[in-house]
This record gives structure tokens, C-alpha cells and sequence, in this order.
């Protein structure tokens, strides 16, 4: 089944009396179960669409629907299937502890009286909370913040969830953790659309990219297929000592960067080269070797092309 569809979407705002265009025309669609990532630049619009999917913002025009439900024409029904977890400090009642506030959402998203008390102590406890539950809200780092956010997610048991930076504010182990907890949401179905700038929480849980550019989408496809959009495979670093590689013409790498140790101390007499090799196999292969032969290589490492190769790549080209 279709969990998300987004048909012709657009949303101008007038902001000092200057109308800006947060949206121009949006189409994609998330099936159930995915976890679909909404990349972009800073202003390129992900704010603006999910909180249009969440109801909380009107479109100036298109079509919204989640599991086949119009979200102008039916907000309540729309919220019922879903949860938004927005990232950052927003949307507490401070005065309040984490365990009232999560009483009152999930009561609020209609769960029942009789299995509040375990539903709210278990989401508690996934969230990473369950020693701070009775603290006021107010009293949390940042990140308990964030966690919280998340909890309200589990609480109300949602089939669409909608993530808008959910690890920013947390510090590494944190952040693993959520994805963790987020990855299981996966496991049992949940569909989730997905905001991050930080481009780990894309790579580990999305299985298709939409990227959006101007308010347009400019890329949907699965995240290995936007990985390979790169445009090389690694990246390898070579350090060596006295003459440097000469300059040559090679096939399947390209020598991006080199530089020579000029002066005294320790690093005179060295170089380092950065190859980008386009595809592993016998060419490049071939052709490193024949670059660094006779050559007295000190070190090397390799990176395999990453998720912000490939979001570099599409935003740093030039698009009419
Ligand atoms: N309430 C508003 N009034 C005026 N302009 C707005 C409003 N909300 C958003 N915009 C503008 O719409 C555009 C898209 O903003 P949006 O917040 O959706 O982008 P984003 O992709 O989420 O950006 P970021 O990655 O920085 O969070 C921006 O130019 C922004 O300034």
C-alpha cells in the first residue's frame, strides 16, 4: 500500500511582504514499510513538506495524502496514522515530567486508560529515559529533548512516522542508539519519512533518497543507486618519501590533489597524492601501480565514497 503521496505540492509564503516560494511543485510517493530520506540544502523545502504531511501547515497547492487520506480535507483522521517527531526543543510542557507529558500525548492520540500506564513506562524505556522519567521536562539536556520526542513516537504507536532531524543534539553513542531504536521501528513496519543533515542517519536507515532542490524534487532512488551518484568508488591517499610520482595520463583514477613537503624539518623531502579511483578492478589497479612505481610509498588509506560524496556532488553542480 501507498503510505505517503505527494502530488503536485506547493507553498509560497509572504514574508515581509516579499512572496517566497518554500515549495514549487513537489511529487513523490513512500510505500509502507520504507524509510525514505528528504535530502536537501538548507531552504530547499524538507521543513515545509513535512510539516504539510503532519497537518500542521496548509499547502498553497497539490495533494497530500497518508494511507490514501487527504491531509487538507481530513487533518484528525491523517494524525490518527501518524507521528511526527520534530527535532530540536520544541513542543513540551516544560513544567511537566517526560512520564505526564507522554501520558498526555498518548491519550491525546487516543490510547486506551487501561494500557497507558505500561505503554508510556516501555516507550520510556526504549527511548532511554526510564531514570529521568519523573523530572520536569524543563530540567533535560538537549538531547533527553530529543529522546523524548522519540518516546512520544513509540507511545502512540504510529504507521507513519516523520523524523525531522531526530539525532540533532546528540552526541555519537546517543545517536547510534536512536538509530538502533528507529531501525526497529522499520522491523515492525512503521513507515518512515526521514529529514537529517546528518548524512549517517541517511546512510544506516534509508532505503530510498528524494532529494529536493528549490522546492523541486531533483533525485529519487534508492540510496545505493544516489551512493554510486559519487561518481567514484573511493578515495585513496598515498604518502611517500623523496621523488613524488610524475605527472601521467591514467585510465579509471583521477589524481585530485598533491603535494610536496617543501622546506626543512621532519616533513621535508615528502609528498601525498589523493587518487579518486572511479572503479576497482584490474585498470585502476594497473594504472596505481604504474603511477607509483618506483616510488617509496610511507603510507596509504582508503575511503570508500561516502553518502556526502554523492550529496556534494549533486549540489555543487550547477543546475539551470
Ligand atoms: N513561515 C515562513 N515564512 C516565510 N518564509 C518561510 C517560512 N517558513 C519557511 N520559509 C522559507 O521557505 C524556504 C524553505 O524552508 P524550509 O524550512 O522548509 O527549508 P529546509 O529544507 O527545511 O531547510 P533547513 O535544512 O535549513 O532546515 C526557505 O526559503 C525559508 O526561508
Amino acid at each position: 500500500m501507498t503510505a505517503v503521496e505527494v502530488l503536485g505540492i506547493g507553498r509560497d509564503f509572504v514574508s515581509s511582504g516579499r512572496r517566497v516560494t518554500a515549495l514549487e511543485q513537489v511529487d513523490f510517493t513512500v510505500d509502507e514499510g520504507e524509510i525514505v530520506a528528504l535530502l536537501g540544502e538548507n531552504g530547499a523545502g524538507k521543513t515545509t513538506l513535512t510539516k504539510i504531511l503532519a497537518t500542521l501547515l496548509l499547502p498553497s497547492r497539490g495533494t497530500a495524502r497518508v494511507f490514501g487520506v487527504d491531509v487538507v480535507a481530513r487533518p484528525q483522521e491523517v494524525r490518527r496514522h501518524q507521528s511526527v517527531v520534530f527535532g530540536g526543543e520544541r513542543g513540551f510542557y516544560q513544567r511537566l515530567s517526560a512520564r505526564e507529558n507522554l501520558r498526555f500525548f498518548a491519550m491525546l492520540n487516543g490510547a486506551s486508560p487501561r494500557g497507558l500506564r505500561e505503554l508510556v513506562e516501555r516507550s520510556l524505556e526504549r527511548a532511554g529515559l526510564a531514570d529521568a522519567a519523573g523530572r520536569a521536562v524543563e530540567t533535560y539536556s538537549r538531547g533527553m529533548r530529543q529522546r523524548l520526542h522519540l518516546a512520544v513516537g513509540f507511545a502512540t504507536s504510529p504507521r507513519l512516522m516523520l523524523l525531522d532531524e531526530p539525532t540533532i543534539g546528540l552526541d555519537p553513542v546517543e545517536a547510534a542508539r536512536l538509530r538502533a531504536e528507529i531501525s526497529g521501528l522499520r522491523d515492525q513496519g512503521v513507515t518512515i519519512l526521514l529529514t537529517s543533515h546528518h548524512l549517517l542517519d541517511v546512510e544506516e536507515l534509508a532505503d530510498r533518497v528524494v532529494a529536493l532542490h528549490k522546492g523541486r524534487v531533483v533525485e529519487d532512488m534508492p540510496l545505493a543507486d544516489f551512493t554510486r551518484r559519487a561518481g567514484f568508488a573511493a578515495v585513496l591517499r598515498v604518502a611517500g618519501r623523496g621523488a613524488p610520482p610524475a605527472p601521467r595520463v591514467c585510465k579509471g583514477i583521477r589524481v585530485r590533489g598533491r603535494n610536496q613537503a617543501e622546506g626543512t624539518g621532519e616533513r621535508q623531502g615528502t609528498w601525498t597524492l589523493e587518487i579518486e579511483i572511479e572503479e576497482w578492478g584490474t585498470v585502476s589497479l594497473g594504472e596505481i601501480s604504474a603511477l607509483l612505481d618506483g616510488c617509496a610509498v610511507t603510507d596509504f588509506d582508503v575511503t570508500p565514497a561516502r553518502l556526502e560524496d554523492s550529496f556534494r556532488r549533486l549540489y555543487e553542480t550547477p543546475r539551470p
